[in-house]
């Protein structure tokens, strides 16, 4: 079992005591683009403790969606409810405050500071005196400086990237760049964590280590996992919610999906669109076509 596949903090079967009970609510969501509509009345319940998979063909809404749960994109209908909450006027600067940490598609790292520095960032919400009087060592905050760094190297070992500390992102390779993103999301210990398409660019053998980690979370924070590589989302997911053309067609467990004619219907037409190339299918594996 590779570094990706360590749980941060609790292994085994059984959920822990404190097994959260934050559930995420989208409801009747609707989103469009210049009056083209990206989502029709959309909905999608991320269960505590549960991995749900949001897929779909390309231009489904997944991303769009996901832009939703995290602020960037605001519905022009539907309700957002956060642990009973409902969440309006929702900004990506609340996240963290609200127990949410997300990794976006592209990595997102600040270039000028280093790794330690990035993952730093993720690791204020536990900050008494604030990240930055705590990054710029201000004479009260030596402990929570020092705490930070513990946290924040702590997080990077177990994400087999200790060794970066000090290296800034845009020296060390994409994969290692991604378990850095990875490292500051989950050094918050957030109770939500949305995940933007995390295997891309990964190797087999990361792609395998990734979903262990993915798994190992389960029953510690919720998660929200927008993917392409079907056989991950099949392997990970506990639920899962299929868009196509802004649409939910499906949800269920994977076994329910996979047999749902509609799913398999909406990947061979985009398949077909998208013309001979290779695509991933709801069966699992990529598929040639
Ligand atoms: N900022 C935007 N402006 C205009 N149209 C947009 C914008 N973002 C998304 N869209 C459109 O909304 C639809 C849904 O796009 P979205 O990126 O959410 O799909 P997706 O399922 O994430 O696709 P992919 O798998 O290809 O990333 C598409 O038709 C897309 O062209």
């Amino acid at each position: 079992m590779g570094p990706l596949a360590q749980p941060l903090r609790h292994s085994g079967s059984q959920p822990p005591d404190d097994a959260p009970t934050s559930r995420l609510e989208m409801s009747g969501i609707n989103v469009a683009f210049g009056g083209v509509a990206a989502l029709t009345d959309v909905s999608l319940t991320v269960e505590p403790g549960q991995v749900h998979g949001l897929i779909g063909p390309n231009g489904a809404g997944k991303t769009t969606l996901f832009n939703v749960a995290c602020g960037l994109v605001r519905p022009s209908a539907g309700r957002i409810t956060w642990r009973g909450q409902e969440l309006r006027r929702l900004k990506p600067a609340q996240l963290t405050g609200l127990g949410i940490a997300r990794t976006l598609q592209g990595v997102g790292l600040f270039p000028l500071m280093t790794v330690l520095e990035n993952v730093m960032v993720g690791a204020h919400r536990h900050a008494k005196a604030g990240f930055f009087s705590a990054l710029f060592a201000l004479p009260t905050s030596d402990k929570d400086e020092h705490r930070l760094r513990e946290r924040a190297m702590h997080a990077l070992t177990e994400l087999d990237a200790e060794q970066y500390a000090g290296r800034y992102p845009g020296s060390l390779p994409y994969p290692v760049q991604k378990r850095v993103a990875l490292a500051r999301a989950l050094v918050a210990e957030p109770d939500l964590l949305l995940l933007d398409e995390p295997a891309s660019g990964l190797s087999e053998e990361e792609m395998h280590e990734l979903g262990d980690l993915v798994r190992s979370l389960s029953g510690q924070m919720s998660v929200l996992l927008v993917e392409h590589h079907m056989d991950l989302v099949m392997r990970v997911c506990d639920r899962i919610t299929v868009l196509d053309s802004g649409i939910q067609i499906a949800a269920g467990t994977p076994a329910e999906v996979q047999a749902d004619p509609a799913v398999t219907e909406a990947y061979l037409g985009d398949e077909v669109e998208a013309g001979p190339t290779t695509a991933s299918t709801p069966e699992g594996g990529a598929t040639r076509v």
